[in-house]
């Protein structure tokens, strides 16, 4: 079920125009990559579905809401860049922001003990968060976007600033979460957006070049490569390569022969059945899937 679409989706600052009338929806309680480049209109996006940027054209519809709703209190979002109050606490500003949200006293300071447990900084709530790390901060920065219980977690380049250990947190945070709400979040890290998202949204110069499950997506666009190695003389078993049905474009790289494969079954049936009638002596046979940062080349190139 879409949760919410974006219909014509345009923005223009001055003269030059960052997103070209898009289209899109996310499916609800899917995680959706926003994947694209520095300069692709990620931020742009994400702020007009917070709201905190007037579209020029287009229109976001979503479930249940009528055209012109108030979306606030149905998305959370978490900026690129947030600020935090260093000197007050994490408790203290996760009550507050809560109050903003228009919750009770009483509201946000359940709703603030229960997210700091989830985001697992519980041990550090009655700290200022000037001493927390930059994974911390981030945790606390979607404790805050999620306060008012949001449909839709909005969440820009949340992991790019971040070293591997508050990656890491932050990603196994994000896992979770995707179990209780649909979460967007734009990246131009692909290996990321591979590890909890279902689906993308391509972006590319303010336009959607593809859309769908990672899964689809990666059908798409797959040109697997199956690789053997040999124990000597690989040039020999090139020609008998060549020579099968599915092998005609097997190319030598270094050691190692390359079969480009559409069919990876196909291929993989013709290489092993020479290789055992013909007792060839392999010591290598490795399928080597082609990686979202290839498709993304390929979609951009199209
Ligand atoms: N307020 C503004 N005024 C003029 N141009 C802007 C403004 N905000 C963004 N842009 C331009 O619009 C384009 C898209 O910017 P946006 O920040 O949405 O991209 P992005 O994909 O989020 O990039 P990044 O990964 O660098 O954050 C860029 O070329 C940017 O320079």
């Amino acid at each position: 079920m879409n949760l919410l679409s974006a219909t014509s989706l345009k923005k223009t600052y001055k003269d030059y125009t960052a997103v070209r009338g898009v289209d899109f929806s996310l499916t609800s309680g899917k995680c959706i990559a926003l994947i694209g480049p520095n300069g692709a209109g990620k931020t742009t996006i994400l702020r007009i579905l917070a709201g905190l940027l007037k579209p020029t054209e287009g229109k976001i519809r979503f479930s249940g809401q009528p055209a012109n709703a108030d979306l606030r209190k149905f998305i959370g979002y978490l900026p690129q860049y947030p600020v935090f109050p260093s000197w007050m606490t994490a408790k203290e500003f996760l009550i507050f922001s809560g109050e903003l949200a228009y919750l009770s006293k009483k509201e946000a300071e359940e709703r603030a003990e229960k997210l700091v447990e989830e985001v697992g900084i519980k041990d550090a709530w009655n700290k200022p968060i000037g001493g927390y790390s930059g994974g911390m901060k981030q945790r606390l920065g979607i404790a805050q976007a999620i306060i008012h219980s949001p449909k839709l977690l909005l969440l820009d380049e949340p992991v790019s600033s971040l070293d591997p250990i508050g990656r890491r947190e932050v990603l196994t945070l994000l896992e979770k979460l995707k179990e209780e709400m649909t979460i967007l979040f734009s990246t131009h890290i692909l290996n990321d957006a591979e590890e909890v998202c279902d689906d993308l949204l391509l972006l590319h110069k303010g336009e959607i070049i593809e859309a769908g499950s990672i899964l689809e997506l990666r059908k798409k666009y797959q040109t697997s490569v199956i690789e053997l190695e040999f124990q000597d003389n690989p040039e020999q078993y090139l020609e008998k390569l060549r020579a099968l049905p599915s092998g005609t474009s097997s190319y030598l790289d270094r050691n190692t022969i390359k079969i480009p494969a559409a069919d990876i079954s196909k291929v993989r049936y013709e290489v092993l059945k020479a290789a055992t009638e013909e007792n060839w002596p392999l010591v290598e046979f490795h399928l080597n899937r082609a990686s979202l940062e290839e498709m993304f080349m390929k979609a951009v190139k199209k």
